[in-house]
């Protein structure tokens, strides 16, 4: 094969999945998981998975053993105004839905595996490639199409320390850009971060869950501006604050290195 159809067919399967991604926010058969699963959770989850999937891969924004009560709470919180199944096996949609999140999309999305092979086939997400339970990134990420906004529930684990007891500001400025740019891409499809603003307004500690919540400031063009806020769950403690700016972006930006 050529490099120039290499290109292509990168380019078609990117598209694809850049496409499959932000067609999960509209899936009509996603269910809510309400119990208080096990440390097994992604074996028994109810949660339908795109089609564009070709086989189940383990969700990491499923519960776990390692999540506290209090992340517990939230995220049963969220999950109860998903989409439910209602009487009859039909559905009722609530305002929010909750994001699956898998830690090498390309290898699941369709022509993911050869695509993951020319591309990294050692490619991780970098928030979902530590595997313990609980000693890094857990996190879930509701988002709430209606009101162009999204909320993420972080338990931020031993591994991700900065100042003695206290999350490394480049862990948080992580969570921030993801939070930000997932529910980015959910608003304008393919984006790229082009500026991230980070006020830090007091330190977040090691091991407490925390809300990051993200907003829609506007749209222009192919600019995507949004306002994020990590707080305390309960909101009476300002942890940081964020703006960013997102450029929508070609797939073929990606396959030429920018
Ligand atoms: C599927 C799984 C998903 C999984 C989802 C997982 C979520 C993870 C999200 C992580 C996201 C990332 O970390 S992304 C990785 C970090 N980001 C990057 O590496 C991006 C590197 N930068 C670039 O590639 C480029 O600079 C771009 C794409 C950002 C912009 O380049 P471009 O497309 O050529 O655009 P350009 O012509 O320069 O600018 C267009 C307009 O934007 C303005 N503009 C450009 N940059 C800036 C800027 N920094 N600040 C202000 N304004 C700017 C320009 O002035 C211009 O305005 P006007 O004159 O039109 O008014």
């Amino acid at each position: 094969m050529t490099h120039e159809s290499h290109r292509v067919q990168m380019a078609r399967s990117l598209g694809r999945l850049l496409k499959g991604f932000q067609s999960l926010t509209s899936l009509p058969a996603m269910r809510a998981q309400r119990s208080h699963p096990s440390a097994c959770v992604p074996c028994r989850t109810t949660v339908a998975l795109p089609s564009l999937f070709s086989f189940k891969p383990r969700d990491f924004s499923l519960p776990n053993s390692s999540w506290s009560s209090e992340m517990m709470r939230l995220y049963d919180h969220y999950n109860s105004q998903c989409e439910v199944e209602a009487e009859r096996g039909e559905t009722r949609g609530g305002p929010w839905q909750r994001l699956p999140s898998y830690n090498r999309s390309l290898k699941y999305a369709t022509g993911g595996v050869y695509l993951s092979k020319i591309i990294q086939s050692r490619a991780r997400l970098f928030t979902r490639n530590i595997r313990e339970p609980g000693a890094a990134f857990e996190y879930v990420l509701f988002v709430n199409k209606e009101e162009q906004r999204c909320v993420c529930i972080f338990q931020a684990g031993h591994l991700l320390e900065g100042p003695p007891g206290h999350v490394h500001g480049g862990a948080i400025a992580t969570m921030i850009d993801n939070v930000t740019g997932t529910h980015a891409t959910v608003l304008s499809g393919p984006v790229m971060t082009a500026n991230l603003n980070i006020n830090y307004r007091s330190p977040v500690p090691l091991g407490s869950t925390v809300l990051i919540e993200s907003s829609l400031d506007t749209k222009e063009g192919r600019k995507t501006f949004i306002s994020c806020k990590v707080t305390s769950t309960d909101g009476s403690k300002l942890h940081t604050e964020a703006t960013a700016l997102f450029l929508s972006i070609n797939v073929s930006h990606l396959l030429r290195g920018g």
